[in-house]
């Protein structure tokens, strides 16, 4: 026995009154889960730009180390919860469309052996939503979707397919959704087309700009944008990390000034956790090799953490 020597990579400083939120991932043994499943979709190769976010689904979970589990502002500590970590879903290495049936059917069939969990999903580029939620949808009949991003994504597929522009349009010409299920947060200038603007509009797509955000107060705008879902049983969330200014989100492949600020989409997503509608998230669009010092990747790691904060079930100190 040589006392100080450990296994490569595990020769860090531990304190005993500290647990790291990445201490909460379980890997799945293929038969027991928590009430809280993860799985990663490394699928990048459909971003209309550059993109290396096929490795953020372990930048994300490594992020997690980056965090205690402990709640100061109310008291709560998630040292005892547990995320079933289902892993990656293997991609094929050249065909996006056989990629995508992968994923629906995979998440189909996760879903399925636990349906009454939450998912946390951890993209990927944006593309990976449509194939995720048609999966998701399958066990839980009519659903909204709630989605922050500074684009639309309703982009035509005639031009590309089945891309990060498109997962939106996809998931609404393939009547998985409505347009009317559909609430887009976010949204900028000079990063959208009049075109699609206008299909959102006669779909009956709900859209809040980032202007809209920041001048009706976004708890205004989570009230609004749930009660726009009254008549859903389940609500999913979105989140593509480039609705944040490029400040807060610099390892976004569609970096832009005139976002979001960080503190207000953890609160976005604190508020919508609280809703037991809410069943459901995924984090899209990080592209770690571009990022700079995992800033991104952090911002992801929480808000995992705000939404598992309200879903903890503890209350408040
Ligand atoms: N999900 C992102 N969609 C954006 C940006 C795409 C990109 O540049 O990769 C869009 O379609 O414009
Ligand atoms: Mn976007
Ligand atoms: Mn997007």
């Amino acid at each position: 026995m040589v006392p100080y020597l450990k296994e490569a990579g595990k020769a860090i400083f531990q304190d005993r009154y500290v647990t790291k939120a990445n201490e909460l991932l379980v890997p799945w043994d293929g038969k027991h889960a928590s009430s809280i499943g993860l799985i990663g979709v490394p699928l990048s190769k459909s971003s209309i730009s550059h993109s290396g976010a096929a490795f953020a689904p372990q930048a994300i979970r490594q992020a997690l180390s980056f965090y205690t589990t402990y709640s100061i502002e109310t008291g709560i500590d998630l040292a005892d919860i547990a995320i079933t970590d289902y892993g990656d879903i293997v991609m094929h290495p050249t065909d996006i469309a056989k990629s995508q049936k992968r994923i629906a059917e995979t998440v189909g069939q996760v879903v399925a052996l636990h349906p009454e969990s939450l998912w946390i999903t951890l993209g990927g580029d944006h593309s990976i939503t449509c194939p995720v939620v048609s999966g998701w949808q399958k066990q839980k009949g009519k659903i909204g979707i709630i989605q922050f991003d500074a684009h639309h994504d309703l982009r035509n597929l005639e031009d590309g397919g089945p891309t990060n522009g498109t997962p939106f349009r996809r998931l609404i010409e393939t009547g998985v959704i409505d347009g009317s299920q559909l609430v887009q947060i976010g949204l900028r200038d000079f990063a959208n087309s009049r075109a699609y603007t206008e299909y959102g509009k006669q779909r009956g797509v709900t859209m809040y700009t980032i202007e809209e955000v920041y001048r009706l107060g976004i708890e205004t705008i989570i009230e609004e944008s749930m009660k726009t879902l009254a008549d859903v049983t389940a609500v999913y969330v979105s989140v593509d990390m480039d609705v944040l200014d490029q400040a807060f989100a610099p390892g976004c492949p569609a970096i832009g000034p005139g976002g979001m600020d960080s503190r207000t989409l953890l609160h976005a997503i604190s508020l919508l956790a609280r809703d037991d509608k809410v069943q459901a998230i995924d984090i899209v669009e990080i592209d770690p090799t571009i990022d700079f010092r995992q800033m991104t990747s952090r911002l992801a790691a929480w808000v995992i953490l705000q939404f598992l904060k309200e879903k903890s079930g503890r209350q408040p100190d």
